[in-house]
């Protein structure tokens, strides 16, 4: 499958520029098993997609085990359509003891368009934890 790579930032600055703030992490194209009977893709499949990326890099973060402890902010600002890539970028935006905050930023490429554009953002805080499933301290 073809890698898309959108010119991604991670410089404040850059917010007012349409371009992707954080790295690719994961990338999945919308099928039509992801949708309802309406053939609109659920939102709930998206924030899926976004907590799995937003564990990815967790996990890398905390070197091991992490879990989602809370999701907020989130905002749903344009539909996805059937055939959209659908590429997720996450940010580190802040390391506690045990907690990792992450803001992602869900993108779409149409196949008939150029430029692509924002479709959902928000904030996964996860925490790390032992095989006990007992808090983790990462420093
Ligand atoms: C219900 C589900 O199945 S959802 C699916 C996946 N998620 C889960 O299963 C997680 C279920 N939750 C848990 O197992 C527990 O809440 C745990 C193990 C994650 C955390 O245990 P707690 O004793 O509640 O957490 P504790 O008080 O030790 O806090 C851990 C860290 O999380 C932070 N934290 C706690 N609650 C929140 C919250 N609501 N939002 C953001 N951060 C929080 C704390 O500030 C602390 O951060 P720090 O160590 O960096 O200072």
């Amino acid at each position: 499958m073809e890698v898309l790579e959108y010119e991604a930032t991670t410089d404040a600055e850059s917010d007012a520029l349409p371009a992707p703030q954080g790295e690719l992490t994961l990338q999945i194209p919308a099928m039509p098993r992801d949708t309802n009977p309406d053939n609109d893709i659920f939102g709930g499949w998206v924030v899926s997609q976004m907590d799995l990326a937003a564990e990815i890099t967790a996990r890398r973060v905390a070197k091991g085990r992490v879990t989602t402890i809370s999701i907020h902010q989130l905002n749903f600002l344009r539909p996805i359509e059937v055939g959209d890539m659908v590429s997720c970028y996450t940010n580190v935006t802040n390391i506690g003891g045990s907690s990792i905050h992450i803001d992602v930023e869900v993108w779409v490429q149409p196949p008939a368009e150029q430029v692509p554009h924002k479709v959902t953002d928000g904030t996964f805080v996860f925490v790390a934890i032992d095989a006990n499933r007992r808090t983790r301290r990462i420093r």
